[in-house]
């Protein structure tokens, strides 16, 4: 009922059902965000037991009656492995249109700057999120800029930077259920929107936007030189773009972990620009 007294622009129709292979049918994008939440003092990483399942079999369903170039959002915890499930019982699907929802610590992040240097949060632009959603996660604070100029040159506080900063972002869902005894919803929804929007329209002119995707698609890295080089695989329509990055020092060695150890996963986020 509040879906359609809300006058979304392009809502036809809701249905409602509890057989995937009945409502993927034909799904031109899916957004997957039924499964269970966690609860205070406990990690993400602790649902797989539980929501891994709920993932394999919307694979299957989408895989077998979803449109074949459905773009698929996993939101449901913990989404990056989640995702990683979808995709590999969807062989019929493109690895490239699956990703796990990382805007809301982008946004997270955002916020935190503007907060800090005292802007509007329309200032804070080229927010890299590295990693999982999940505390292991690294706000990138280096490359990103504050009307314009790097954050490092707006906001002289490395130790803030650094520490406070990132931990901050890192935590922010856990805090939220420490708070309310429930997990983040309000953010979360304005972020799957974000997220969408900015894989289907034009990126702003040098900026970018993070968002998890197979790390198939990271074809070069040369962690060693303190530069990072991601590139992506470009398809059809698609517009990748690749980046040079300077990690910061943290940053660059629990990247490095997280490449080393869970190269196979889907963990990685990265920039994307341009259309779909
Ligand atoms: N990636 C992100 O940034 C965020 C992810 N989340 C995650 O999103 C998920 C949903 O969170 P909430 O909406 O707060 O939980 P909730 O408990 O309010 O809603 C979960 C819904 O999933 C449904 N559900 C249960 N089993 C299902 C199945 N097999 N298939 C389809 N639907 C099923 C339940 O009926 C319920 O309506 C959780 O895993 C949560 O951790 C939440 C916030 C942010
Ligand atoms: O923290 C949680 O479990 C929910 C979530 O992913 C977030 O708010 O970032």
């Amino acid at each position: 009922m509040e879906l359609e007294d809300s006058l979304f622009p392009l809502l036809r129709e809701v249905n409602i059902g509890i057989d995937a292979y009945e409502v993927f049918q034909d799904a031109e994008w899916a957004l997957l965000i039924g499964a269970k939440p966690r609860g205070p003092g406990i990690e993400r990483a602790d649902l797989l037991d539980i929501n891994g399942q709920i993932f394999a079999e919307q694979g299957k369903a989408l895989n077998a009656v979803a449109s074949p170039n459905v773009k698929v959002m996993v939101v449901g915890n913990p989404c990056n492995t989640n995702a990683l499930i979808c995709l590999k019982n969807a062989p019929k699907i493109p690895a490239k249109n699956f990703h796990a929802l990382t805007r809301l610590d982008e946004n997270r992040a955002k916020c935190q700057l503007a907060l800090k240097a005292g802007v509007f949060y329309d200032k804070v632009s080229n927010v890299t999120i590295w990693g999982n959603h999940s505390t292991t996660q690294v706000p990138d604070f280096l490359n990103a800029k504050i009307d314009g100029m790097p954050v490092k040159e707006v906001i002289k506080d490395d130790k803030w930077l650094e520490h406070e900063f990132t931990e901050k972002v890192q935590k922010r869902g856990g805090a939220l259920i420490q708070k309310w005894g429930r997990s983040s919803a309000a953010s979360t929804a304005v972020s799957i929107v974000d997220a969408i929007k900015s894989l289907v329209t034009p990126t702003p002119e040098g900026d970018w936007f993070s968002s998890g995707v197979s790390s198939a698609f990271l074809i070069a890295a040369n962690l060693n030189s303190g530069n990072l080089f991601l590139s992506c695989l470009g398809e059809g329509g698609e517009k990748w773009l690749s980046h040079h990055f300077t990690m910061y020092t943290a940053g660059l060695h629990k990247w490095k972990s997280l490449w080393y150890s869970r190269r196979h996963s889907f963990q990685h986020a990265m920039q994307i620009k341009g259309r779909w």
